[in-house]
């Protein structure tokens, strides 16, 4: 069976809501979506419990609320392997105006000192020998240095393990270097990376094509409601996804495509099969505050709209 663990580093509690616009300066009055207990890899591990596919979850958790945490490991029957440290995972606060404009207010949480690293080390490359696929999702808690994280992921890479990686500026940028095997930014995260601005999807192409001269087998870049495209050596597909009227909440579409990407690779789904269906999982996620996916049927219509053409 193949194995499958997310690492969410630096988890959440998402307190989603809608307002018709944000005032700043002014009270706003927020009609609330939920309090979920968030962060990428966990969003992650969530959707491929939804469709089947067994993961274990690892990365620190505060001590002090972890209870919605740990009701959700239980809930999708996750294998919960998270380190608990002292103090509070974070808040984030995601706003969805009537537009369909989202504000994130991302707080701090928790900080993780030498000795939780070292633990944190020893345990993950100790458990996930001989995993298949490892996510590696989020940004870092303050207290992990840069370099150590780098060579932790190497040593993951050197476990066998396919490395997915999906984060944001300086984690991005460090965890580049050690050659994930799959990384997945947004549009503006690849800007921030290569530190221009892109004024059409073939200049995002040559950047894309660059990583993978550099070692990264897989280069997924999501552009939002204009689609994706995916980039390797040997293809680059780009799909557009349906057009979504009622967008509720674009927070975890990033997610839930990575969890559409590893859902197929597990089933072996061909390119075209793959970026189709997660295409459509993370165009489902807009139409709901948090993620994940009742049925798989569900997204049979989303699946059927989605576009998706060999472009080399
Ligand atoms: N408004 C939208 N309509 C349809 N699909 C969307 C929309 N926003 C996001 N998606 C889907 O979710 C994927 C990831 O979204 P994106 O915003 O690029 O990632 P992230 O959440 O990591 O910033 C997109 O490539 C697309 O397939
Ligand atoms: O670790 P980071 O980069 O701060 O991101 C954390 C946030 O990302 C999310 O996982 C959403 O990510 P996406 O919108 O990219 O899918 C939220 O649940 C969480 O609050």
């Amino acid at each position: 069976m193949t194995k499958v663990a997310t690492i969410t580093l630096n988890p959440a509690l998402d307190l989603v809501g809608l307002v018709k616009e944000i005032e700043v300066g002014e009270v706003n009055s927020v009609e609330t979506l939920g309090l979920y207990p968030a962060g990428k890899g966990i969003n992650v591990a969530k959707v491929l419990a939804d469709l089947g596919v067994k993961s274990t979850v690892t990365g620190f958790l505060g001590q002090d609320n972890k209870g919605d945490f740990e009701a959700d490991f239980a809930k999708y029957q996750l294998d919960d392997q998270f380190a608990r440290v002292e103090g509070k995972t974070r808040v984030n606060i995601k706003v969805t105006q009537e537009d369909g404009e989202v504000t994130d207010l991302n707080f701090q949480g928790f900080a993780v000192d030498q000795a939780n690293w070292q633990a944190f080390v020893a345990k993950t490359l100790e458990v996930l020998k001989g995993y298949d696929y490892v996510a590696v999702c989020g940004s870092l808690p303050r207290g992990v240095e840069l370099e150590a994280f780098k060579a932790w992921l190497e040593q993951l890479r050197d476990l066998g393990c396919k490395v997915i990686f999906d984060s944001s500026n300086k984690a991005l940028e460090v965890g580049l270097q050690a050659n994930p095997w799959l990384i997945k930014p947004n549009w503006r995260e690849l800007e921030v990376l290569t530190q221009q601005k892109f004024e059409s999807i073939d200049q995002v192409l040559v950047a894309a094509r660059k990583l993978n001269e550099q070692g990264i087998a897989n280069v997924v870049v999501s552009m939002g409601s204009k689609g994706s495209l995916w980039v390797t050596k040997d293809f680059v597909y780009q799909a557009q996804p349906p057009k979504i009227t009622n967008v509720v909440s674009t927070v975890g579409a990033g997610d839930s495509m990575v969890a559409g990407f590893i859902y197929s690779l597990v089933n072996g789904l061909n390119p075209e099969e793959t970026l189709r269906f997660a295409s459509a999982i993370s165009a489902y996620a807009v139409t709901q505050g948090n993620v994940g996916v009742d049925h798989i049927s569900t997204l049979d219509p989303y699946k059927a709209q989605v576009k998706v053409t060999k472009v080399a």
